[in-house]
C-alpha cells in the first residue's frame, strides 16, 4: 500500500497523530539493557511494541544507528515492525539529499535495503536530488521545509522574491514536486506561526512535526496552525521524552504511558 494511504488509515482508524521517534542512546537505556550485545534493537523494539497500536508512523533517525554501527539491528528493527505491526508506516529520518547518480544509491538503501515506507529529504540541492525518491509512488517523500532547530532560519528565512525560502520550498514540493501525490514537509513544533505560513501555502500535504517534547513545542499551538480541515494532516513526532520517560526494567511501559499522553493532549485540541 501507498505511503500517505497507509498514513491516512493510521490517522482514521487508530485515532492518533503520534509518532514515536526512534532514537537510541545506550547512555539512557535502564541499566539492565546496558553492555548487552543486542542491547540497541532490544530497547527498541521493546518500545515499538509497548506503543504501536498508538501511534501512526514509527521514526527511526539513521545516525542514531549508524553511530553505534547498528545498521545491522535497524534494519531488523524495521523488518520486526513490518511483521509484527502491519499498517504502521516506517519513516527513516534520513535527511538525505545529493546529485542524481548518487541519490538513486540513498533511495535504494532507504527502500531496498531497510525498507522503509517514507523518507525525510534535504531539498537543498533541488528536483533532481529528490527525483530518484518521487519516482516512487508507493514511498513517502518527507522534505525538510521549516526545521525545528534554533538556527533553522539562518538560511530558511532568507528572503527569496518576497517570501521566505521555506514558503519557497513549501510551495515548490506541494505544486511541482507532488505528481505522484507522495509529498509531505517537516515543519517544526517549536514555530508554530510558521507552521501554519507552511499549512496555508501546502494544502493537505502531511506534514511531519518534530519539537514536542524534548525541545519544548507547544501541542495546542501546532494544532491550531497546522490541523488540516479534516482534523489530520500531522505526525506529531517525539522521541526522547517518550523513550526515556522511564529509567528502569518497566522503560517500555514508560514509553506507553507518555504515548498515550500524548496522543490524548493532542486528541484534546483536535
Ligand atoms: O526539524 C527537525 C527535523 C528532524 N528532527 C529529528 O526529530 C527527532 C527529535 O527528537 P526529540 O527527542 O523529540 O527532540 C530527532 O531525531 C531529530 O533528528 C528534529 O528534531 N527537527
Amino acid at each position: 500500500m501507498r505511503f500517505h494511504d497507509t498514513l491516512q488509515r493510521r490517522w482514521r482508524e487508530h485515532g492518533t497523530l503520534v509518532c514515536v521517534g526512534l532514537d537510541p542512546e545506550p547512555a539512557k537505556f535502564p541499566a539492565h539493557l546496558r553492555g548487552r550485545p543486542d542491547a540497541v534493537f532490544e530497547f527498541c523494539a521493546a518500545v515499538v511494541d509497548a506503543t504501536a497500536d498508538l501511534v501512526c508512523a514509527f521514526k527511526p533517525q539513521i545516525a542514531h544507528f549508524a553511530a553505534l554501527r547498528a545498521e545491522e539491528p535497524l534494519e531488523r528493527l524495521i523488518a520486526h515492525i513490518h511483521a509484527r505491526h502491519p499498517g504502521v508506516p516506517v519513516i527513516l529520518d534520513a535527511k538525505r539529499g545529493d546529485i542524481g547518480s548518487t541519490a538513486q544509491h540513498y533511495a535504494a538503501e532507504a527502500f531496498e535495503r531497510y525498507r522503509a515506507d517514507a523518507v525525510t529529504l534535504n531539498p537543498y540541492l533541488g528536483r533532481d536530488s529528490a527525483q530518484p525518491f518521487l519516482d516512487r509512488a508507493d514511498k513517502g517523500v518527507i522534505l525538510l521545509c521549516r526545521t525545528s532547530n534554533p538556527g533553522g532560519a539562518d538560511f530558511q528565512a532568507l528572503d527569496c522574491g518576497g517570501v521566505p525560502l521555506y514558503l519557497r520550498v513549501a510551495e515548490t514540493v506541494a505544486r511541482d514536486w507532488n505528481a505522484n501525490g507522495n509529498c509531505a514537509l517537516v515543519a517544526g513544533a517549536t514555530w508554530p506561526e510558521e507552521l501554519g505560513q507552511v499549512r496555508a501555502r501546502a494544502g493537505d500535504l502531511p506534514l511531519l512535526v518534530p519539537g514536542i517534547g524534548a525541545q519544548g513545542g507547544d501541542v495546542e499551538a501546532v494544532l491550531r496552525h497546522g490541523l488540516t480541515a479534516d482534523g489530520g494532516g500531522l505526525m506529531i513526532s517525539s522521541s526522547r521524552a517518550i523513550l526515556y520517560a522511564g529509567g528502569g526494567e518497566d522503560f517500555a511501559q514508560a514509553a506507553r504511558a507518555a504515548t498515550i499522553a500524548l496522543r490524548d493532549a493532542i486528541n484534546r485540541h483536535r
